[in-house]
């Protein structure tokens, strides 16, 4: 149950939900995509206005410049700035870090939304818009928390960093190397970082994730010259790319989701007894997570197969085809250069070369029996590894007692299938305890044409993240306590 104090911080963020909402809605509203070159601007404004955030909040802001990144067929571009700010110094205190993006993935109208994906639209108590729970809402619930007790005119009970990017969609492109130099300074003095980037496993009950899968992204380019082709003229008489791209793109996974290049399962961690019991104890539903998904069959039947298979076995998923003819109606056309994406979710133990190795051989080994004439290039843009922490760490206490605290109930302690690049940069260099703790229901459509957040759990949310600063501190304070015993027998 609350104490007093939370129960005064609820009573603050229950009676400003609606400003917090026209706060999203504003976010939402600037079209963050880090995918398409031409929304780079969008990005950098949208990382100034966290800045200004941040700074209203009274925090001190640092835009850290990334430099740029070569595109194919574009110039180099300029990556948007990356913000590093802090809140707070109290040598008594123990600080922790927040990590969110305020980057999108593309969407638009015609991809079959039913509101306009920049325009926050609230419907049934679910508030509809990109970037509503990736990652936009999280991160503005944490920093409403921040405003709450600013408001309340409450010591905040942490000192506080940020470090919120703009290219997470695309890879968190130059933010290793910062976490990198950043290690000695900016990190020095964080005790726990904490992400919020990620959905529950359930529409209804909270959880904590301790994991995420990894990610390699490739493209395969095949080429046959300069221009299209007419396919009356050149149709019959030569090797198509496309016909070479499908083929290779068919040889990669099997019917039954099985991945086919050889040596791919290796190094996958083998399932003991014990990690099976955990899957049983899982509390979910499964008719649900179909229903959010709105596809009639998974590949697997039962709760064990479908959690091992989305947590601790590797996926490959195909995501498009740059070149290829897709508006409505007839092109009869032979395109000349086509290239294939798609991606490796890896998981522990898994690594990153080896994969990239075994792929490339593969794509290469199938291509030469086509005998085909065409040109064939295949490249990584980028690749991430996967993130499993330790749940024991007294991070994960404060988490556990504070989701009680605001939402009654125990969370369940899950993986998630999906890649958060930075979770294991963070855990490698900074040797801090690192947790997501996401608030976004699972059928939050993330990267999909109905993303949205609950307008309860954005606003529970923002109390859970108030909360966590207080059984942080509390911890904080036993642990000092333990120390300090040990210290003086
Ligand atoms: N909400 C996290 C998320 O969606 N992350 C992306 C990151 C990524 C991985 N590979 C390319 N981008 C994800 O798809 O998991
Ligand atoms: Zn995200
Ligand atoms: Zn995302």
């Amino acid at each position: 149950s609350s104490s007093g104090l939370e129960n005064q911080i609820f009573q603050y963020i229950d009676l400003h939900q609606n400003e917090f909402i026209q706060t999203l809605k504003e976010w939402v509203a600037v079209e963050s995509d880090s995918i398409q070159p031409a929304l780079r601007q969008k990005v950098t404004r949208m990382v100034e206005l966290t800045a200004d955030r941040l700074r209203d909040l009274g925090a001190t802001v640092e835009l850290v410049k990334l430099g740029s990144h070569k595109l194919p067929d574009v110039q180099s571009l300029l990556l948007p700035p990356l913000i590093l700010a802090e809140l707070g110094k109290d040598p008594q205190k123990p600080t922790v870090c927040f990590y969110g993006h305020v980057d999108v993935q593309p969407a638009k109208k015609e991809d079959g939304w039913k509101t306009d994906p920049y325009t926050l639209t609230e419907i049934d108590g679910n508030l509809y818009g990109r970037g509503a729970t990736d990652n936009k809402g999280p991160v503005l619930a944490w920093i409403n928390a921040v405003e709450s007790f600013k408001a309340l005119k409450l010591d905040i009970p942490v000192n506080l960093k940020f470090i919120i990017e703009g290219m997470e969609e695309a890879g968190s492109l130059g933010l290793e190397e910062i976490v990198k130099k950043e290690n000695q300074r900016f990190f020095s003095d964080v005790d726990y970082i904490v992400i919020s980037d990620n959905l529950w496993l359930s529409n209804r009950k909270p959880a904590l994730t301790y994991g995420t899968r990894g990610n390699i992204c490739f493209s395969v380019e095949v080429r046959c010259g300069e221009r299209d082709l007419h396919s009356g003229s050149f149709g019959g008489i030569i090797h198509e790319p496309m016909t070479d791209l499908i083929a290779l793109l068919d040889s990669l996974v099997d019917t039954s989701g099985r991945i086919l290049i050889p040596g791919v399962y290796d190094d996958v961690a083998s399932l003991m007894e014990e990690e099976k019991k955990l899957y049983e104890a899982i509390e979910f539903d499964l008719e649900e997570y179909k229903n959010n998904s709105g596809v009639k069959k998974f590949l697997y039947d039962t709760k064990e197969e479908i959690l091992m298979h989305l947590w601790r076995y590797p996926s490959l998923s195909i995501h498009g085809i740059e070149g290829a003819f897709h508006e409505p109606g007839i092109k009869t056309v032979i395109p000349a250069r086509v290239i294939g994406k798609f991606s490796i979710r890896q998981v522990p133990h898994m690594n990153i070369s080896i994969g990239e190795h075994q792929v490339i051989k593969y794509l290469q080994d199938v291509f030469s029996k086509r005998n085909s004439p065409n040109k064939l290039k295949v490249s990584v843009p980028i690749s991430a590894m996967p993130w499993v922490a330790d749940i024991n760490d007294p991070l994960y206490t404060a988490a556990r007692r504070a989701i009680k605290t605001v939402f009654g109930q125990d969370p369940e302690m899950i993986r998630d299938g999906s890649t958060i690049p930075i979770a294991q940069t963070f855990q490698n260099i900074t040797r801090k305890s690192v947790m997501m703790l996401p608030i976004g229901a699972a059928d939050d459509a993330e990267h999909s044409q109905k993303e949205k957040i609950s307008r309860h759990n954005y606003i529970q949310g923002t109390k859970l993240f108030a909360t966590l600063f207080l059984e942080i501190a509390k911890l904080h304070g036993q642990l000092q306590e333990v120390s300090n015993t040990t210290t003086t027998n």
